[in-house]
């Protein structure tokens, strides 16, 4: 089995694959002050309770984020048992065509995401990225990332309506139940997520207008599966992408 590990700003994902399939995906929380030890108990105990214990592991690969956790999960990789632990950084093969500037200044997450989407799709293509922040990746018609958009993410809005105002209340993204609320709840979630389709419906259509209707869009993004139901345009929803990326930087590094 090939440990993927993407390491977000709110969550680590960790997606084990047997060939081509992925077998599972575990999610620990981001927290810069666990240790290598107590990140390799953590995966060790989920692990066995998805019924991989036993499982051997071929290798892993890990993409990062958040400098300050690579190492730690890098030792932890090594502590459950994976022979060799690839990161994505400088010196790695990724195949992918950098057209922006300061190449190793771009989050390794959209990396791979570009990576993951070139499996699915031909290019052109654009990938949305929901999680703590909403990222868009844009592949030309040759594959190469030439573009990229950062937005404040879904819950990030949530969070800052909650801390800077009197009587907003703290909320988690959820369906909303209505287009155009009846009270501050509904109004607040259908203002975030409808608003969030919204954005990626009209980014879309500018983007469609640069690159042709032919443009491929994957949404993806632990916050994505809430999003996907309230856009109009025609999405693939892939929700895994950035782990299949990590999947195929490996092979090409193996
Ligand atoms: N099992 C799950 N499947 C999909 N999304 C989840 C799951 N558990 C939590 N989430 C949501 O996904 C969000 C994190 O998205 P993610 O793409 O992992 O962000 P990041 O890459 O910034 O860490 C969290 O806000 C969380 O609420
Ligand atoms: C934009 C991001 C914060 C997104 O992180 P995430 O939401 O996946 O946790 C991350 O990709 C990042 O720190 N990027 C570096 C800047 C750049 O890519 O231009
Ligand atoms: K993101």
């Amino acid at each position: 089995m090939i440990l993927t590990v993407d390491i977000g700003n709110a969550q680590i994902k960790a997606g084990g694959f047997i060939g081509e399939r992925l077998s599972f995906v575990l999610r620990l929380d981001t927290d810069e002050r666990r240790t290598a030890g107590l990140y390799a108990a953590q995966l060790r105990e989920l692990l066995s309770l998805y019924g991989f214990g036993g499982v051997s592991f071929e290798g892993a690969i890990v993409s990062s984020v958040v400098p300050l956790l690579l190492p730690v999960l890098e030792e932890a990789l090594h502590l459950i048992g994976a022979p060799r632990v690839l990161t994505v950084g400088p010196g790695i093969k990724t195949g992918l065509n950098l057209k922006i500037d300061n190449p190793v200044g771009t989050g390794p997450d959209l990396v791979c995401g570009a990576v993951g989407a070139l499996q699915l799709c031909n290019p052109p293509c654009v990938i949305f990225d929901f999680g703590t922040a909403t990222t868009v990746a844009a592949l030309d018609g040759s594959g190469a990332l030439v573009g990229k958009a950062i937005m404040a993410g879904v819950q990030i809005s949530l969070d800052a309506l909650a801390e800077r105002t009197a009587c907003l209340p703290r909320l988690g993204v959820a369906p909303p139940g209505a287009l155009l609320g009846k009270n501050t709840q509904e109004a607040m979630l259908g203002g975030a997520v409808y608003g969030a389709a919204a954005m990626t419906d009209g980014l879309i259509s500018r983007y469609r207008a640069i690159y042709g209707e032919s443009l491929t869009c994957i949404l993806t993004g632990g916050l994505s599966g809430q999003i996907v139901p309230c856009c109009e345009s025609e999405v693939t929803h892939e929700p895994n992408l950035n782990l299949l990326g990590l999947r195929a930087i490996y092979l090409r590094n193996s």
